[in-house]
């Protein structure tokens, strides 16, 4: 269905469903540039990911201010370190409201997240290969295996440790929800409007393949960010999602 489909009744729930689905990344290098941005896409956007850069750059703060705001935030740490370290850090997570958080998809490491979270509301989810490798970069970095398998084995794997679900690129997300089943998330960053610069990203796919691949939610960063009007883009990225 698209936004001229959906009648006036069903405009609200349209434009709920696209936004629901739609995760910003605060790539900023100050929480300043980061709030400005939240405050011109308004109510368009109602989730957002704080990722390295900003978190050195008082995102820990900016993400208590955006909790206070309504908003739901996704730590994106990327955690990966001792068990011990690992729990530790994910239960500090859950105890400051943050809704989603991120580890690299070793079995050790997801074990120790799904422990930190245990009895919170803190979704933790595996990065299972990142959408700037393909076969080649893992060949590089000393693993044998291609992306496809190195996928395949840590959703199980991610799915054994319980935790919520995985972080995958949107090329990967069917064969990644079948693994996981429906009650798992799946979130696909690696996503670009058709047309849009590709940039260091290798694993891609629009906002509608996205979903209709079988992500729950999509992460978007500089097809917004640098776009010449941000709060233009991300409605029309929304308006795709809904329809998808
Ligand atoms: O965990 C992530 O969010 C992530 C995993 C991954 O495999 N690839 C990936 O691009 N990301 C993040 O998703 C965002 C993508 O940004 P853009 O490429 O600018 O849309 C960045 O904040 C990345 O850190």
């Amino acid at each position: 269905m698209s936004e001229r489909e959906a009648g006036h009744a069903d405009l609200h729930e349209f434009h709920a469903r696209g936004r629901d689905r739609l995760i910003v990344a605060l790539d900023f290098p100050s929480a300043s540039a980061a709030e400005a941005l939240v405050w011109q896409l308004g109510d368009v956007v109602s989730f957002y990911k704080i990722g390295l850069e900003l978190t050195v750059a008082g995102g820990l703060d900016l993400a208590a201010d955006l909790i206070g705001a309504g908003k739901k935030v996704f730590l994106d740490l990327k955690l990966h370190d001792i068990g011990n370290t690992v729990e530790r850090a994910t239960a500090a997570a859950a105890e400051k409201g943050i809704s989603l958080l991120t580890v690299h998809a070793y079995p050790q490491t997801m074990a120790a997240a799904a422990r930190g979270a245990a009895g919170s509301d803190l979704k933790v989810l595996g990065v299972t290969v990142l959408t700037s490798y393909d076969d080649a970069d893992l060949a590089k970095a000393g693993y044998g295996a291609s992306v496809t398998d190195t996928v395949r084995l840590r959703a199980g794997q991610a799915r054994e440790a319980g935790i919520a679900g995985c972080i995958c690129a949107p090329t990967d997300a069917a064969m990644v929800r079948a693994i996981l089943g429906p009650d798992r998330l799946v979130v696909t960053p690696g996503v670009r409007p058709a047309g849009a610069e590709v940039g260091d990203q290798k694993r891609i796919a629009t906002p509608a393949a996205a979903i209709g691949a079988g992500a729950n939610m999509i992460v978007v960063g500089r097809p917004i960010l640098a776009a010449p009007d941000p709060l233009e883009a991300a409605r029309s990225i929304v308006a795709e999602l809904a329809g998808a």
